[in-house]
């Protein structure tokens, strides 16, 4: 049975997650972490969520905390601590002040739960999984980012629709940065089994209007509702559930790669990656045509906002 502990746990992402995470059998306990000052919220999460255990008949024994350091003995440790972006805003504008939260939270988790897996979902993504990696002096393995599973579950469900078949029978990827660089893998699309390109209907896909929407996606929410918060809940339960069932299913997530994609490394970014109880293990591809160019593209990008972030980090440290 396991640990699982969410910091930012006050937040739009953090609270559905919680509830989404209390459904995994191998849960015994969570944790939610909030700031201090926010007790009350975390004591309402708390018998909200235990009123929705009794409901359901879930057994998991929920805690909440201001301090990070009670992350102790976790097993994976979600971290959506940070600012969202407003509409009209990058991911990338919010690097430098959601850093400064990721590095001071990642030095506390390194020291007072080293054999975690630290997960992170506060954007940008692929950033912050780097400024995590470095400041909790983990291994590559026990550090990864939600990075561009959302994405691929959310061409995923543009495929089914148009070709009116149910979700399971579309494998997609999209991989490099969660942001305006991702890059889609038709070459790894298959519905059926079958190679998408194979498909008759194939040449008639609004390819780049699938990728415009998905691209679009997390903006265009946010306009509406304030915040995404079901896409993304799923989906980090989704990556909580193949971790602690040690299942080795292959998903796509920001991983620190060093050369597996076309001997491309040194940056963490949305790649294919097998993930068990142990952690996260970046799976060596081939690229096929414009994606191996997109994908370069994506990695210059990321590098550079990750140096940037880096450099400023260490002059305000
Ligand atoms: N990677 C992905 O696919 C997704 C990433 N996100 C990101 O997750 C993060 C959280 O999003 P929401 O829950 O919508 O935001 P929110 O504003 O509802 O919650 C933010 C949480 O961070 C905490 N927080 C804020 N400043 C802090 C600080 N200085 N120190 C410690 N904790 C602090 C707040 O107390 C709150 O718990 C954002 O960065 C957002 O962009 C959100 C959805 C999907
Ligand atoms: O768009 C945002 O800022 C939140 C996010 O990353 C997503 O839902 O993809």
């Amino acid at each position: 049975m396991a640990k699982v502990t969410i910091l930012g746990a006050t937040g739009n992402v953090g609270v559905f997650a919680a509830h989404t995470i209390s459904e995994i059998p191998y849960v015994s306990d969570m944790l939610l972490v909030g700031r201090p000052g926010r007790e009350d919220f975390l004591a309402g999460c708390c018998r909200d969520l235990s009123d929705s255990f009794a409901a359901r008949g879930t057994d998991v024994r929920l805690s909440y905390s201001t301090a990070i350091s009670d992350a102790e003995g976790s097993d994976v440790i979600i971290s959506a601590a940070g600012m969202p972006r407003r509409p009209g805003q990058d991911r990338n504008d919010l690097a430098f002040e959601n850093a400064k939260i990721t590095a001071d939270t990642a030095e506390i988790i390194g020291r007072c739960a080293p054999d975690a897996l630290l997960f992170l979902v506060t954007n940008p993504v692929d950033a912050m999984t780097a400024v995590a990696l470095k400041y909790s002096g983990f291994k590559p393995r026990q550090v990864f980012g939600l990075g561009t599973h959302l994405d691929s579950m959310r061409l995923k469900s543009l495929i089914a629709r148009y070709f009116r078949v149910h979700v399971s029978e579309v494998h997609t990827r999209i991989i490099g940065e969660h942001g305006e660089s991702m890059v889609p893998l038709w070459s790894a699309t298959t519905i059926g089994g079958i190679r998408i390109s194979n498909l008759p209907t194939f040449s008639g896909l609004p390819a780049q209007e699938m990728i415009d929407t998905v691209r679009t996606s997390g903006e265009a929410i946010i306009r509406g509702k304030g915040a995404t918060v079901y896409g993304p809940g799923e989906a980090i339960a989704t990556l909580v559930r193949t971790i602690l069932g040690d299942e080795n299913r292959i998903l796509t997530v920001s991983s620190h790669i060093t050369s597996e994609i076309h001997g491309i490394g040194d940056v963490c970014i949305g790649v294919p990656a097998r993930i068990n109880r142990n952690g996260v293990f970046p799976v060596p591809i081939s690229l096929e045509g414009d994606e191996v160019a997109g994908f370069r593209e994506s990695v210059a990008k990321i590098k550079k906002v990750t140096a940037e972030v880096m450099e400023r980090l260490e002059e305000a440290r």
